[in-house]
């Protein structure tokens, strides 16, 4: 997507386009340059804008959402925000099964964008009929007229991105980029970004960031799914306890984990250091890439884009309440 710096005929013609900004203080340590793509720039305020924007777009042209339709997700608030606002926009009703794993405000902020909001247990097997996927599944079977966005398996998700978010940061970077950090959920932004960037230049290196408690990365070194790794952890929309076919394995060249007292700490630090507020992921793929970095993986010449993928506004209750901070242990 091209932005318009005249007239704009809706919110839907901002998705994509958002900046690189060269990073100082926070990296200031580590060899190379560094350099994050800010998703929270998109009208949604997350890179989900863009998958949301894809899929719908994609499903009107096939014929598959028909005028009147219900738009049905699965969804941890970004993806669930994005397909709200396109669902006002283009006049759709949306209704979302959520994790209670996502916090309250980001809850609140979908029932006022004029979903339907069903809040499911995050710590089921993904089978169990209480799990967010087959209360999805369920409520679209149920709901006439209706299309499920199904963004774990959707391979539109990694298209999205291999249409935009690569192509934007080749040329931002002028095909200067050695190394792309990038946080692990659906793994639709990492596959679809990565891609796109090793086809200009198979040299660069991709580099996941999963969480403590998810199977991503093992699964990538094993090609085994293990259920031992899965434990509860906070930080929302990184990692998982099932492997999401929106994950292309092949692209990504290795997987850091982080815990969830790292990450909240670097993304008070982000801001702190750089004026950047930033989500919980955010701080998750600055610890992975201080991780990698103590890893040797960098050197003078690295050119490292890290993606942050949302704001730091739908955080205020969690890590950015100090309160929460110290309930959590990760004050010292
Ligand atoms: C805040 C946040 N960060 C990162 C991600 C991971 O992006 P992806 O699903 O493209 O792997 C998500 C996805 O749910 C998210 O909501």
């Amino acid at each position: 997507m091209t932005r318009n710096n005249g007239i704009n005929n809706s919110i839907l013609e901002l998705v994509g386009e958002t900046p690189l900004i060269k990073l100082h203080k926070i990296t200031k340590k580590l060899k190379g340059s560094y350099f994050a793509k800010i998703e929270a720039f998109n009208p949604g305020h997350s890179a989900k804008d863009r998958i949301a924007l894809h899929i719908v777009n994609t499903a009107e042209k096939k014929g598959i959402l028909k005028k009147g339709a219900t738009i049905v997700e699965t969804t941890s608030g970004n993806t669930g925000f994005s397909l709200a606002m396109i669902s006002l926009v283009k006049g759709y009703k949306c209704i979302l099964a959520v994790s209670d794993k996502s916090s309250q405000d980001k809850i609140e902020l979908l029932k006022t964008m004029g979903a339907e909001v069903h809040v499911c247990p995050a710590n089921v097997p993904p089978e169990d009929p209480r799990s967010y996927y087959e209360v999805a599944k369920t409520i679209h079977k149920k709901t006439k007229n209706s299309v499920y966005i199904n963004q774990y398996f959707n391979e539109l998700n990694i298209e999205a991105h291999y249409r935009t978010t690569g192509p934007e940061i080749w040329k931002q970077t002028e095909g200067k980029i050695t190394h792309l950090v990038v946080a692990s959920g659906t793994g639709g932004t990492i596959s679809g970004t990565g891609k796109y960037l090793k086809e200009q230049n198979p040299n660069i290196k991709v580099l996941g960031v999963d969480a403590i408690g998810s199977v991503l990365k093992k699964y990538h070194e094993t090609k085994e799914l293990d259920l031992n790794e899965v434990s509860p952890y906070k930080i929302e929309g990184l990692g998982k306890n099932l492997i999401p076919t929106a994950t292309d394995f092949d692209v990504i060249d290795v997987y850091e984990k982080v815990s969830d007292k790292d990450a909240a700490i670097q993304a008070r630090e982000t801001l702190k250091k750089e004026g950047l507020f930033c989500g919980y992921t955010t701080g998750a793929v600055v610890q992975a890439t201080k991780q990698y970095a103590a890893l040797d993986m960098f050197d003078e010449n690295s050119f490292v884009v890290l993606i942050f993928p949302d704001h730091g506004s739908r955080y205020l209750n969690k890590i950015y309440s100090n309160s929460w901070m110290q309930e959590q242990g990760f004050l010292e």
